[in-house]
């Protein structure tokens, strides 16, 4: 039997960075994705949990042998109730991937590869299996790629366990439920919507370090308490992006994304913890496609990569395929 998952990413459409200090934040899923794919081993011989990460054109394998010996001294790995990843569970998890040699320009993906052992061992225990990733989202570029690796991981291992998961942050919210939601201090309240969003994304390929963005606004939290709201989703991106340029997570990348679509009379406002990564576009229903092609092609000549995605859609989804 082969099970396969889907979870999507994710924007935020007001209150990041405020949202770590406890206001809402309203976000939406988008219809890209991440796919997992997970086949439990057949064959006898086969004592091997591999991880193909398609995309990258990466595989990694380990014996089932060598991750019993390295965590099965760790305790039950099907704990009855969810458990936090201790320190030593880090260290025993981080030796496993050290021995893959993940090449250099693509270290990044320890901090995923090491994901998906905890999760795989703690849901799956020591069977062996073969786990196969794509991904329509650009990785750190505060789309919730993250999140949606692992909500997607998580339910292909989860199977039909998966209603009962207790989700945490804002990314994996909005991943698992979908839809647009209201989320505050972990409580999180469904927007119903009927009215047909979508959004133009641009990905400034800048890197960012969300952790650096994070503590740089917390620190001004405490000069500049207040942030007001408004109606209109046009007038409220620009009053956004205005008050997230003031928190000093605006980048040059951004400010040209913003000067572009605004020629054609596009509101846009940044995404996630800026500082780069993406921003996003409203396209209003009746634009014409000419339009969008226009302003995809200019920002393109920036050297900035653009996608185009539906907001609002099914959260984490399953389907299983007949034995084989
Ligand atoms: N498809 C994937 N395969 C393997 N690892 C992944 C995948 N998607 C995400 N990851 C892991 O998540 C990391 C990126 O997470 P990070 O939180 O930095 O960015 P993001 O989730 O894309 O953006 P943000 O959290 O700001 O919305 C990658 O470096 C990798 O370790
Ligand atoms: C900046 C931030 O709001 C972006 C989340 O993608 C941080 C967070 O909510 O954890």
């Amino acid at each position: 039997m082969e099970v396969k998952t889907r979870a999507p990413g994710k924007i935020i459409l007001a209150g990041e960075h405020a949202v770590v200090h406890g206001s809402t934040a309203v976000a939406a899923c988008i219809d890209l994705y991440t796919y997992v794919s997970l086949r439990p081993s057949l064959s006898e011989n086969d004592d091997t949990l591999k991880l193909h990460l398609k995309d990258m054109e990466l595989e990694f394998s380990w014996s089932i042998g060598r991750i019993k010996e390295t965590l099965s001294h760790l305790g039950s790995p099907f704990p009855s109730t969810p458990t936090s990843c201790t320190t030593e569970s880090v260290r025993c998890i981080a030796a496993l991937v050290e021995e893959q040699n993940i090449p250099e320009a693509k270290l990044g993906l320890a901090t995923g590869v090491s994901a998906f052992l905890w999760l795989y061992t703690s849901i799956q225990g020591f069977k062996p299996a073969t786990v196969v990733v794509t991904s329509d989202l650009p990785l750190g570029a505060g789309l919730g790629s993250s999140a949606s690796f692992c909500v997607a991981l998580s339910a292909v291992l989860l199977g039909e366990k998966l209603i009962h998961g207790k989700p945490s942050g804002l990314d994996n919210t909005v991943s698992t439920y979908g839809n647009i939601i209201k989320f505050k201090s972990g409580s999180l309240t469904r927007i119903k919507s009927n009215m047909p969003l979508k959004m133009l994304i641009t990905n400034t390929k800048v890197g960012r370090n969300t952790k650096a963005l994070v503590a740089g606004v917390t620190e001004r939290t405490f000069r500049h308490p207040e942030t007001e709201k408004e109606e209109k989703l046009e007038e409220l991106m620009e009053m956004n992006q205005g008050l997230l340029q003031c928190m000093g997570v605006s980048h040059a990348s951004i400010e040209t994304v913003l000067r572009t679509t605004l020629k054609y009379k596009l509101a846009s406002k940044l995404t996630g913890a800026g500082g780069g990564g993406c921003v996003l576009t409203l396209l209003p229903t009746l634009l014409s496609g000419t339009i969008v092609d226009k302003v995809t092609t200019e920002l393109e000549s920036c050297g900035f990569q653009c996608l185009i995605a539906g907001i609002g859609g099914n959260g984490v989804e399953i389907c299983f395929h007949g034995s084989s």
